[in-house]
């Protein structure tokens, strides 16, 4: 089973600066992942990102994967959520990861490349499902802008995709698991996923790091 990485905050720090000592956006990125436990304990325990702790987290808490389930992993790149959701549904379950980016195979998933903003991308999807799933997970998230109410529209709307598709292809009783940001889902999302599932509830898993705004949307119990 995967480790939780220790607490931050402990031990030696490196924070990289330039010769005046100040430091560039691009030291910064770099000392905080030298920095990052999480990064540190992916790369020891064979993850592709340290965004896998994040749904074992999640998975852990809330015990939403199970052997022999079907998953969809939507912006699965570079696979991290895809390799978790793999282990957890064993041999008996089946994973399809999806992503706009290429990304190289994970034993026992099927991945695509595809835009999920297209039609042919969800048919491909569906496609390899080959019928309903039990669940539909979304780390999707596009390239930011810096510009905070255009960044906040877009990923919003990736979850909106996400969510329409989940509506579609759930089988009673799914999950639905997708990236949102702090403020919460919007309303009108909201609304649709109290009315279509029984629980729904927000998560900011140990592993989003404080200073993002990123937060989960954890639907279960799909009414169908
Ligand atoms: C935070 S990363 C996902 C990390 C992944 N869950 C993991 O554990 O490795 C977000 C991903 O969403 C993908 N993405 C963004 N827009 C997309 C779209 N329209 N269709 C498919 N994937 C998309 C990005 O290419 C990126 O790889």
């Amino acid at each position: 089973m995967a480790k939780q990485p220790p607490g931050t905050g402990r031990g030696m720090s490196t924070r990289l600066k330039t010769a005046e000592g100040r430091s560039t956006a691009s030291q910064r990125w770099l000392t905080r992942q030298l920095n990052d436990p999480y990064v540190k304990a992916a790369k020891e325990q064979g993850f592709r990102s340290r965004a896998a702790f994040k749904l074992l987290e999640m998975d852990q808490k809330l015990k939403l994967l199970k052997p022999g389930m079907r998953v969809v992993d939507l912006g699965a790149a570079p696979g991290g959520w895809t390799q978790v959701a793999v282990a957890a549904v064993g041999p008996r379950g089946q994973v399809v990861g999806i992503d706009i980016l290429p990304m190289d195979p994970v034993q026992g998933a099927t991945v695509l490349q595809g835009d999920f903003t297209e039609q042919e991308a969800e048919d491909r999807t569906l496609e390899a499902m080959g019928g309903r799933v039990d669940a539909v997970l979304s780390d999707m998230a596009p390239n930011t802008t810096g510009h905070q109410a255009t960044d906040h529209l877009r990923i919003m709307g990736l979850a909106e995709i996400a969510l329409d598709f989940a509506r579609r292809v759930l089988a009673p009783g799914g999950a639905f698991i997708a990236k949102v940001l702090q403020g919460g889902t919007e309303a009108e999302m909201l609304a649709a996923l109290k009315r279509d599932f029984a629980v729904v509830r927000h998560m900011k898993p140990p592993a989003s790091r404080k200073d993002s705004a990123e937060l989960y949307v954890v639907a279960t119990g799909f009414r169908g």
